[in-house]
């Protein structure tokens, strides 16, 4: 079985989370990725990755490719197709991924540079969200596992390579979502 939703050790509620409002500056940022870089050749695909942190937990989930990847955990999210705002993508994702309904928060942590994402020869850039679940209970439809860690098992995780350099960011974030 899949361990589900932190709060049914700590017994708090979840059911009655709500979508929340960002500030318009937030939006607007969050808006305007996707006309940034459009100018030069310099431009990036987004790949949006979801911090879905709950009473002090993160959700993670297991890769299952490519090959040297695969049994590592990541944030899920994907690649933000042509056309899509990053967070209407990460909602995409989180639906296929997930199977859950959610709302896209906030940045956190650097942009990662990623060499060779793709197929294809496009650069690719990682950046994280603070995402709330708002329906649905998480299940791995295309990854091996999911599972919520705390912190001192975040640490501990076998994370992408990539992932590694938000650990401080996603605890932090971990300590104000008790
Ligand atoms: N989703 C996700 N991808 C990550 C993370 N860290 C990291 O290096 N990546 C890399 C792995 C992949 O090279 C790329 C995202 O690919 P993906 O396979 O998740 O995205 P996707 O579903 O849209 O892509 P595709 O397989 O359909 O082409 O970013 C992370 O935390 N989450």
């Amino acid at each position: 079985m899949i361990p589900l939703r932190p709060e049914s050790r700590s017994g708090s509620v979840w059911m009655a989370v709500v979508p929340v409002s960002y500030p318009t500056s937030v939006q607007a940022a969050m808006s305007d990725e996707r006309f940034a870089g459009h100018e030069g050749e310099d431009h990036a695909q987004e790949v949006a990755a979801a911090a879905i942190i709950s009473a002090g937990s993160i959700l993670l989930a297991q890769r299952t490719y490519p090959e040297e990847l695969a049994g590592l955990w990541e944030l899920p999210g994907g690649k933000v197709h042509d056309g899509e705002l990053p967070a209407e993508a990460l909602r995409r994702e989180l639906e296929e991924e997930l199977g859950v309904t959610t709302a896209i928060g906030p940045r956190i942590g650097v942009d990662v540079d990623l060499a060779g994402a793709g197929s294809d020869s496009e650069r690719y850039v990682l950046r994280a969200y603070l995402v709330q679940l708002i329906a649905g209970e998480p299940q791995p439809l295309e990854h091996a596992e999911i599972r919520w860690f705390t912190v001192a098992e975040l640490r501990d995780a076998d994370l992408v390579p990539n992932d590694r350099v938000w650990v401080d960011d996603l605890v932090r974030s971990m300590r104000e979502h008790v």
